[in-house]
């Protein structure tokens, strides 16, 4: 399998190449140059599998470069219950109104960003060996892809973790996680500015490609391809485990802000999975949800983005939504590029009236909806009424909006991303329930924390960097 740019910049790459490169050359996203089919024979007899198991034969239509043996390992070493706290790794559980909670969260750091971080530090540990490389991985977050990465890289050799967080805009629980860890390897940087900011300074460093091969500079977040890769198995895993009968149709409801948890989604379909609707639930910063009702797309500026009860979510320029306009443009870099340049000048662009728009919903079953702060309250506290169980204000946004447009007949499974107890101050609010704190993180939050806070700059952050990796 070769990998392109979105944007037609950069010359066919292998999968262990793109790992390490993070964003294209030309400021586009790697794009596979085409998507793997699953017949439903195949998909049939992948029920019998576990979950390292089904990784590795979802994984190796894309990593084609490393060799079988070693990627059976890799999945076989990440996807265990030590690690995810069951041996399904992903369970489902009954919620109402024919939806089910699709378990992602029981990782490490409590949401499902570990489900493909895991394997990417293992990934990553294995590429640098066989290839005798160093790389300082450049990352924002908005909370949860911060400490899953440092988590899953501390003490990693040859690897080094710098994280832009927006300064003051996480749950107390989320800046604990990270800020509280003194490995020599991880260095958290807090911006003043939102999750946004964070992401164009990772980009513009990327772009610098003379600073980003001297500083041997990745990324782990979703721009990164072995990132959507990973999270592709669990679309495969909730379908099988789901459907009453192979080929029938289940729908999924996805807590959207980069867009990258429901791009996996896209691509699960493509690849022939039976998917009917893929849902994307946005919270009050709804520029995807505008798009998928009307066709506008107009990203916001950091001054129009809301800072919500579902801070992961505050995004308001959605990376991977590229990938998905690719596709939607029938997979032509020059029509992207276009688009992306009318974008950058306009500051919006506006598909109402193109045949192709009909698309997103006929060929590529999208459809949206969003949420308030009163709507999260009231969705977590009828959860818990029915069910007795506490869920986060992300995975809120989702059951919220499932419950709009769930179809009779047809299973609707909601993607579980994080766990109540990173949002503690809301699920109080919502239930006067405290959320139960793992062991593992019982007093995490009057720990030291190692934390530098920087203006929004470019300049800056490259200069913490060089002096950090003295290259
Ligand atoms: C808890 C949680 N829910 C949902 C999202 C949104 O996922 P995505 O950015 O892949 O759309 C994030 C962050 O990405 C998150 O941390
Ligand atoms: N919500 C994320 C934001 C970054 O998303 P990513 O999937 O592109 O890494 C976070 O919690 O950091």
């Amino acid at each position: 399998m070769k990998y392109f740019s979105s944007r037609g910049g950069m010359e066919p790459q292998d999968f262990s190449e793109i790992l390490l490169e993070g964003l294209a050359p030309d400021g586009g996203l790697a794009v596979p140059e085409f998507y793997p089919q699953v017949p439903l024979s195949v998909l049939e007899s992948w029920k019998s599998l576990n979950y390292g198991e089904l990784a590795f034969e979802v994984l190796k239509a894309y990593a084609t470069d490393i060799p079988e043996a070693d990627l059976k390992a890799l999945t076989t070493k990440t996807y265990t219950k030590a690690v995810y706290g069951t041996a399904e790794i992903t369970p489902l559980r009954e919620l109402f109104d024919g939806i089910k909670v699709l378990e992602l969260s029981n990782g490490p750091t409590l949401a499902f960003k570990d489900m493909a971080m895991q394997l990417l530090g293992n990934l990553f540990e294995y590429q640098l060996a066989r290839t005798n490389r160093e790389l300082n991985i450049l990352g924002a977050t908005s909370g949860d892809t911060g400490s899953a990465a440092e988590y899953a890289m501390r003490g990693k050799k040859g690897v080094r973790v710098f994280m832009l967080s927006p300064l003051g805009k996480m749950s107390a629980f989320q800046r604990a996680q990270m800020y509280s860890l003194q490995d020599p390897n991880i260095f958290n940087i807090a911006v003043e500015g939102l999750f946004d900011d964070c992401q164009d300074v990772v980009k513009a460093v990327s772009e610098d490609l003379e600073y980003k091969a001297r500083q041997k500079i990745g990324t782990v977040n979703s721009i990164n391809w072995g990132r959507i890769s990973a999270q592709v198995v669990y679309y495969f895993n909730a379908y099988l485990r789901t459907a009453e009968k192979i080929g029938d149709p289940v729908s999924f409801a996805v807590p959207s802000g980069n867009f990258g948890n429901v791009l996996a989604g896209h691509i699960a379909r493509q690849m022939g999975l039976p998917i009917r609707k893929l849902i994307v639930a946005t919270n009050e910063n709804n520029v995807l949800d505008e798009f998928f009702k009307t066709g506008v797309y107009r990203p916001r500026k950091s001054a129009e983005t809301y800072i919500t009860s579902s801070p992961s979510m505050d995004i308001s320029k959605a990376s991977n939504f590229e990938r998905f306009v690719y596709d939607l443009l029938g997979r032509d870099p020059k029509a992207l590029k276009a688009l992306w340049q009318d974008l950058a000048k306009e500051g919006q662009f506006d598909l109402s009236q193109d045949a192709r728009f009909k698309r997103v919903e006929e060929t590529f079953g999208f459809q949206s909806g969003c949420s308030n702060h009163q709507n999260r309250l009231d969705t977590i506290r009828e959860v818990y009424s029915r069910t007795g169980t506490l869920i986060d204000t992300h995975t809120a946004d989702a059951v919220k909006v499932a419950r709009e447009l769930v179809e009779p007949g047809v299973p609707m499974v909601v993607l579980e991303t994080a766990l109540a107890v990173k949002f503690a101050e809301t699920i109080e609010e919502a239930t006067g329930q405290t959320p139960p704190v793992p062991a593992a993180f019982e007093g995490i939050e009057k720990l030291p924390q190692r934390v530098v806070e920087m203006p929004v700059s470019v300049d800056q952050v490259k200069a913490f960097i060089a002096v950090n990796t003295g290259l």
